[in-house]
Formats: structure tokens, C-alpha cells, sequence
């Protein structure tokens, strides 16, 4: 069985004109398995990311997670839940208190989630930083004193915290430099060995969603085109629009061809 599932999820913007973001969604993610979910600007990843994380509610479909109606857990069961589904977003900068620091953004997680008791947050906290290769020392520091590279390596410590078994990762990487995204890249792979997690991640750039994922969806206009396991959509894409973001990654030219 899936550890997500979503069903025929649909969703219809209402903003200065109608939008509608998704069109009879569906995908699944197994449990330690990397979904990537491809798509240009607009196409509705981030609508379908909401609706997951459960900030944004659609107007048709279904979600299951971890066994649970995803979509019909309210209060303090939902609570409880959301600790299995974490997520990290494209600006670490935003997804913090302006003036937080380190061990405060990770002690709000386990505070929320964890029914960790308060003697032992300063342990886990300086565990979960070096589980992202950060040094423990820098708990105390502001987030705004941190690179960015840093400032999302604390973003997903404070996603691991919980002990979640989804982390949805949204444009996670498309902030940060390509020598920092590689390297970032390496540690969700070894996060994700480590401690079994699955990931949805959402990215527009085919060439970073090739390097992490089991399973590849693509996404148009609200509606997924395209689904496979990942080598096999890369060598045989059948949608126009799979064919055209293979198009787009850049290959390396051997030096002779450099013009
Ligand atoms: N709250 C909202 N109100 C009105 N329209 C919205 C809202 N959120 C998204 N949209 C519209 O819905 C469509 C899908 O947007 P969404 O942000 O989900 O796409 P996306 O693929 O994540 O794009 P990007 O990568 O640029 O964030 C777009 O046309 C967008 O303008």
C-alpha cells in the first residue's frame, strides 16, 4: 500500500479571475521512495503541495496518508498527524521567524510535534544538526546570520525533527547556488537511507528532479501528463511537454565542440 495516495484531486482558484490550478490530480508515493514532480511556472505544483499539507482544501478528491482520509482529520488528531508529513520550501529566509534562532526554530518542531519533554530538546537539537552537517555550536546563532545554504540545511533538520515518513520538498533547491544544491541534494539521499523518509519533491527543472527521484510525474496546466519510474520516462517521454523539458537540460560538451 501507498503511503500517500492522492485521488482525482481538483482545486479552482477564485482570485481577480478563476483559475483552475488542478484538474483530476492523482499519484501515489510508497514509503522510502523519491516522487518527482515536474511541471513549468503556474502548473500547479505548489496548489497540489498545499492541498497535501493540508493549507489549502480542494473542491474534489481525495488524499490518504499513512493509512488515514488525510483530508477528514481535524484538530488535535491533525495535530498529531501532521509530524509524519514535514515540508521545506524554496526561501528558508520566509519559512522562519524573522528573528529566530536555530535551537528555536528546531525546539518549536518539537514542541509542536515531537511529546518530546523539554529536558531532552537540547540533545536532539544538537543531533539533528549534525545529522545535517551543521556543527552543534551554531544553535544558539540568529537564522539570519546563517548562509543560505545553511539557513535550508536548518530547514530540514527542523523537517526531520518530528520523525515524519513524507517531507514534501517545494522547490527546496532552486534558491541556492549549483555547487550548494549538489551538495544538498547528496544529504536528502542520505537522509532518506538513513531514516527511510519518502519525498515528494516538486521542482520546474527537470535536470534537478532527474538527480533525486525513483519516480518522475510531469505536470501541465493542472493536470498530470505524464507518470513513470524515472529512467524510463528520461529515455522514452511520451508527452510533448516531457520531451521539451529533456530538451532543456544542459549537457556537458566535450571541450572540442565548444565553438
Ligand atoms: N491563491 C491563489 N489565488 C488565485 N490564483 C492562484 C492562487 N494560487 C495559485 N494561483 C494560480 O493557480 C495556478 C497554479 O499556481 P501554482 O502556484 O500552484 O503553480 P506552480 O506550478 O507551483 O508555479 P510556480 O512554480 O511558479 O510556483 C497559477 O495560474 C496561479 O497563478
Amino acid at each position: 500500500m501507498s503511503l500517500l495516495t492522492v485521488t482525482d484531486l481538483s482545486k479552482t482558484h477564485h482570485g481577480a479571475r478563476r483559475v483552475r490550478a488542478l484538474e483530476d490530480v492523482s499519484l501515489s508515493v510508497d514509503a522510502g521512495e523519491t516522487l518527482g514532480l515536474v511541471g513549468p511556472s503556474g502548473c500547479g505544483k505548489s496548489t497540489l503541495a498545499r492541498m497535501i499539507l493540508r493549507l489549502d482544501r480542494p473542491d474534489a478528491g481525495a488524499i490518504r496518508f499513512d493509512g488515514q482520509d488525510w483530508l477528514a482529520l481535524r484538530g488535535r488528531d491533525l495535530r498529531r498527524a501532521r509530524g509524519g508529513l514535514q515540508m521545506v520550501f524554496q526561501d528558508p529566509a520566509a519559512a522562519f521567524h524573522p528573528r529566530a534562532t536555530v535551537q528555536g526554530a528546531l525546539a518549536e518542531a518539537l514542541r509542536l510535534h515531537s511529546g518530546m519533554p523539554r529536558a531532552a530538546w537540547a540533545t536532539r537539537i544538537a543531533d539533528l544538526l549534525t545529522q545535517v552537517d551543521l556543527a552543534p555550536d551554531l544553535a544558539p546563532r540568529p537564522l539570519s546570520t546563517l548562509s543560505g545554504g545553511q539557513q535550508q540545511r536548518v530547514a530540514i533538520a527542523r523537517a526531520i525533527a518530528t520523525g515524519p515518513r513524507l517531507v514534501v520538498l517545494d522547490e527546496a533547491l532552486s534558491a541556492l547556488d549549483t555547487s550548494i544544491r549538489g551538495r544538498i541534494l547528496a544529504l536528502l539521499v542520505r537522509l532518506q537511507r538513513d531514516l527511510g523518509l519518502a519525498y515528494l519533491f516538486i521542482g520546474h527543472d527537470l535536470a534537478v528532479v532527474r538527480a533525486i527521484s525513483h519516480r518522475i510525474a510531469v505536470m501541465d496546466a493542472g493536470r498530470i501528463v505524464e507518470t513513470g519510474p524515472a529512467t524510463k520516462v528520461l529515455a522514452h517521454p511520451q508527452a510533448d511537454l516531457t520531451r521539451r523539458l529533456i530538451a532543456a537540460i544542459p549537457t556537458l560538451s566535450p571541450p572540442g565542440d565548444l565553438p
